[in-house]
């Protein structure tokens, strides 16, 4: 990867509920070299599992924002997502910072953080109705709901992006993953 004066990249994972960034996420962070995994402020209960994140309320959100702790920050789900500026503590010396980001938000990323690959995680739509019903966080109305922003395509004018598909094992994701970044670290 084209780190400059030690700082990794910002590894965007990005693709629609279920498609299992998360698991693809922890298990990088796991196999791959030096990666790191950025944690997240969600206005979500602290009791909803999933994702190590940081469970804050509306106004806890509105303050940390207010008082510039964000280096990007959306909306969706009805919930509110932040990363803070850390992120940039977490980048050095490291091979890159994992971090699970809105299609939405990319182009906004790309600008503010420079050194940003993009992992677009896709699979087989009957997998994903299978697997956001599995794993049991949101009730079937949010699950639709969910399922309807499945086919939200990617920005325009990403500079570096790689698709990997997970409709299969994880491993083999995995495994897609690192191949995809290695030749970036050369
Ligand atoms: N390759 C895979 N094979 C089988 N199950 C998977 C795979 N990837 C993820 N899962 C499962 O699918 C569900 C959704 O995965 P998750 O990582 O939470 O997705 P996302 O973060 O994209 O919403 C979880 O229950 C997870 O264990
Ligand atoms: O604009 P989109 O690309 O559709 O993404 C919408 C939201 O979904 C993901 O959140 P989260 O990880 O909370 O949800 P998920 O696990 O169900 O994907 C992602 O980080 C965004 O916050």
């Amino acid at each position: 990867m084209s780190a400059s004066a030690n700082k990794g990249p910002v590894i965007a994972v990005v693709g629609p509920s279920g498609v299992g960034k998360d698991s693809l996420m922890s298990a990088l962070a796991v196999s791959g070299p030096q990666l790191r995994l950025m944690r997240r402020v969600i206005t979500r209960a602290p009791e909803a599992g999933g994702e190590d994140y940081q469970a804050v309320t509306e106004a806890e959100f509105s303050a940390l924002a207010r008082n510039g702790v964000f280096a990007l920050d959306w909306q969706a789900h009805g919930l509110q997502y932040g990363i803070p500026r850390d992120i940039e503590a977490l980048r050095a010396g490291a091979g890159g910072v994992l971090v699970n980001l809105s299609r939405a938000v990319l182009l906004q990323a790309q600008e503010v953080f420079g050194d940003f690959i993009v992992l677009s995680v896709t699979a087989r739509p009957e997998v994903l109705v299978e697997r956001l019903s599995a794993r049991g966080r949101e009730d079937a109305g949010e699950v639709r709901r969910r399922l309807a922003r499945a086919a939200n395509p990617l920005p325009e004018g990403l500079r570096r992006v790689h698709v990997i598909d997970n409709s299969g094992a994880l491993s083999t994701a995995v495994a897609a993953a690192l191949a995809a970044l290695q030749p970036e670290r050369a």
